[in-house]
């Protein structure tokens, strides 16, 4: 778990050995402790060098120590012997150095780095906070602003950032490893003073208080509710404010209040569902590690609107070769212009140059006829897309993979009209696609599992976070967001306003309540879905549709032209673009509306806003799961963290309702349904029924219960 050997005559060289990210675990850090004490103990060793096997330094804490009972040394100490060591101790930073594997390499006396070494303090995306000592070692080293910057986001920064930084003292492009056991030679015999970062002064700026009170603002208005990057900021103010000592007394009452709190929890739960899901498998038993996919050199994207264009520039930026199509010349143009441009903000931020060479821009479908896989992107209608599959199967080398972005139609009618329909899978991305990084991989009945892999792992290549589902009206998470969109009409229908809605929403975590995304989302675009399923009636308002409750809210709000954002007015208004202020003519409609249909308005609170947007859209996961539309909760939670703004110390809905109580759930489900026999969604789906009948079981049992469910249908 950490090697030792004597090289170059006189350094003691520790190798961390725990793959594949040499994460702390008890084995390691005992070998760390038992390694350290050998090299100071040997009078042959005048200088050590610590590294990672294979290539990286280490990972952090191994988090899947996490909820467990923790045994081995505690990093504090042990990284507290390194400093106060009388040998110079060099860290050889390559791959990454990540938690608590910064933190290790913090307490050396120098450290050394690849140049395309990653390192960071991302503690704070799992609920915690750098608690080996890093919020009173980072800005001793950096300077308050970029150590608050850093441990509130958590954020991975290149080793020439941390070079200017003064976190690391060198970069290299060649071996680390190497170049650390070379310099540690040349400082064998150098005085530590000045090299032991604990005993450094915290360098404070005149006007820290507002630095502070700044920061402090920041985290609790960016991060809804959690708590985590607020103790990151109390306990660097213990670092600007107190000696090492008592700073480090705070940093660990701190992390106590985190380390088990159910927000802690849900994103470590988080962090594994995310890993999880590349472990795909399929109703029809195919899985990922039997699946090969087929390497992707040349690519094409069909339609460059929004989601073509974003789709185009998340290809290129991943190195790929794409044709992008417009049947048009002038939206070509403006298309080409939308690309470049977005490739080169994308390139100063990346750094590097744009990719613009690798997009070939034409207005003739021809051109796709050698690529290996095609995505269409082209406007949401059937008709249009029925016809693009029959073209481009007549056009493409016969094993090319057909993809669509479609966000909700049938995989397996547009599959109907390709000659190879295990080549087409739906490949749904979310807008912006270029920074989303969820991807829906969705297979349709006649998808052949290479389809699926290749997809996915297009995807992965992508920077995407790839979730196979199956193909349903709207597949996972469309299909969830309906009965949560439908209650919030509902709720207006009964006495709540969007402001009171979105605000309840917005208390709980989302970055934004329903209505609001509405607007943004734009009332035309739910419109011309609800008109594609049917749904519409120009003029009309019954409230009763295809037999169950309706809200004609949205249709008549659009039938006013108020569609959101882009015309200023929507559920709210908007003197600038994206201000949402509440407008009197809304609450004049409403009272309107619930006069001409007797509908007696009644105090709503917030509970019963949250009961019953979350709650159906947590039954229709339930539903979801039945029918093997998604494998696990985990793909559910995932797809909503990642493509809905489900607040991620939350987990996803599935978490959230495994943490509240599959009993609770149903209760209340069926408390609403007493009161709305007329709207299907509030009904409890049975796969609830049976969980709870099961006793509930935590929710990494519930994969074995589906199964056993499904093999009996
Ligand atoms: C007192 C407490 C002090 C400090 C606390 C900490 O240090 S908390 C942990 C801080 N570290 C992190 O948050 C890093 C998390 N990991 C990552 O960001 C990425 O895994 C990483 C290291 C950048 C590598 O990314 P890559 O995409 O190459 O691989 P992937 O993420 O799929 O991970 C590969 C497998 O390794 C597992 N893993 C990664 N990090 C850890 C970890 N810290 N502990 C335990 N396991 C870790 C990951 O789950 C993957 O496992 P697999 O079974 O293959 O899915």
């Amino acid at each position: 778990m950490a090697q030792y050997s004597r090289v170059s005559g006189n350094v003691g060289l520790i190798t961390l050995q725990n793959p594949p990210v040499n994460a702390l675990s008890a084995a390691v850090r005992q070998g760390i402790v038992d390694t350290v004490k050998r090299a100071l103990g040997d009078p042959e060793v005048k200088s050590v060098v610590i590294c990672g096997q294979n290539g990286v330094f280490c990972g952090g804490a191994d988090i899947r120590e996490f909820g467990t009972h923790m045994t081995g040394p505690p990093l504090v100490p042990m990284i507290h012997a390194i400093e106060m060591a009388d040998k110079p101790v060099v860290a050889a930073i390559e791959g990454v150095a990540l938690g608590g594997g910064l933190e290790l390499a913090l307490g050396c006396h120098y450290r050394i780095a690849h140049t395309k070494a990653k390192v960071g303090l991302p503690e704070v995306t799992l609920g915690l906070l750098p608690a080996a000592g890093g919020t009173q070692r980072l800005p001793r080293l950096t300077g308050l602003p970029a150590a608050i910057a850093l441990i509130t986001t958590g954020r991975q920064i290149t080793t020439a950032e941390a070079l200017k930084l003064s976190i690391v003292d060198q970069v290299t492009d060649y071996s680390a490893v190497d170049t650390a056991v070379k310099f540690a030679k040349s400082v064998a015999e150098r005085s530590l003073d000045g090299r032991r970062v604990s005993e450094r002064p915290c360098p404070c700026p005149p006007d820290v208080d507002a630095l502070f009170e700044a920061a402090m603002q920041k985290v609790r208005q960016s991060a809804r509710g959690a708590i985590a990057p607020v103790a990151c900021v109390q306990a660097l103010q213990a670092a600007a404010t107190m000696p090492y000592a008592l700073g480090m007394q705070r940093e660990k009452e701190l992390m106590a209040t985190l380390f088990t709190s159910g927000q802690a929890r849900a994103l470590q739960y988080s962090f594994f569902a995310q890993r999880a899901v590349g472990r795909w498998s399929l109703p029809s038993g195919a899985r990922w590690d039997g699946s090969k996919p087929r390497p992707i050199r040349k690519t094409a994207v069909i339609g460059l609107g929004t989601m073509g264009r974003g789709i185009t520039v998340s290809l290129a930026q991943a190195g790929l070769s794409v044709i992008a199509v417009e049947a048009q010349e002038k939206p070509l143009k403006e298309a080409q212009q939308a690309i470049s441009g977005m490739l080169q903000r994308g390139a100063k931020r990346r750094g590097g140059a744009p990719p613009l060479d690798l997009i070939t821009y034409s207005a003739n479908l021809q051109a796709v006829a050698d690529v290996d896989l095609v995505i269409e992107a082209v406007f949401e209608d059937v008709a249009l897309k029925k016809q693009l599959f029959q073209h481009l199967s007549a056009i493409c080398k016969p094993e090319a993979f057909l993809c669509t972005n479609t966000s909700a139609l049938d995989i397996d009618l547009l599959a109907s009209q390709s000659r190879h329909p295990e080549l087409v899978v739906g490949m749904h991305f979310f807008a912006p696609a270029h920074v989303m990084k969820l991807l829906e991989v969705v297979h349709g009945s006649r998808s052949s599992p290479e389809a699926v892999a290749t997809a996915m792992n297009l995807g992965k290549q992508m920077g995407k976070v790839g979730v196979a589902v199956g193909n349903c009206h709207g597949f996972v998470g469309n299909r969830m967001l309906k009965p949560y969109l439908e209650q919030g009409l509902f709720l207006l229908e009964e006495g709540a306003t969007p402001e009171m809605v979105d605000g309840a929403l917005e208390e709980f975590g989302f970055a934004m309540g329903l209505f609001r995304m509405s607007d943004l989302s734009g009332i035309d675009v739910g419109w011309r879905v609800r008109k594609g399923e049917g749904l519409v009636q120009p003029g009309a308002s019954v409230r009763v549709r295809q037999g169950r409750r309706y809200s004609p809210l949205g249709d008549l709000l659009y039938e006013q032209g108020r569609f959101g954002q882009k015309t200023g007015r929507g559920w709210y208004r908007y003197d600038n673009r994206h201000e949402a202020k509440p407008d009197p003519w809304l609450n004049n409609f409403l009272e309107d509306y619930r006069a001409r249909h007797g509908l007696a308005a009644r105090r709503i609170e917030c509970q019963e806003v949250l009961e019953r947007c979350l709650y159906t859209l947590i039954n229709e996961g339930f539903r979801i799961l039945e029918e093997g539309i998604a494998a696990g909760p985990e793909d559910i939670d995932v797809i909503y963290v990642l493509g809905y703004g489900w607040p991620k110390h939350r987990g996803g809905p599935m978490y959230y309702a495994s943490m509240v109580g599959l009993i609770k759930v149903l209760e209340r489900l069926e408390h609403y349904l007493r009161a709305h026999p007329d709207v299907p969604s509030l009904q409890p789906c049975s796969l609830l029924r049976r969980l709870v009948a099961s006793g509930s079981p935590p929710i990494h049992k519930w994969r074995k219960i589906i199964k056993k469910t499904q093999s009996h249908l």
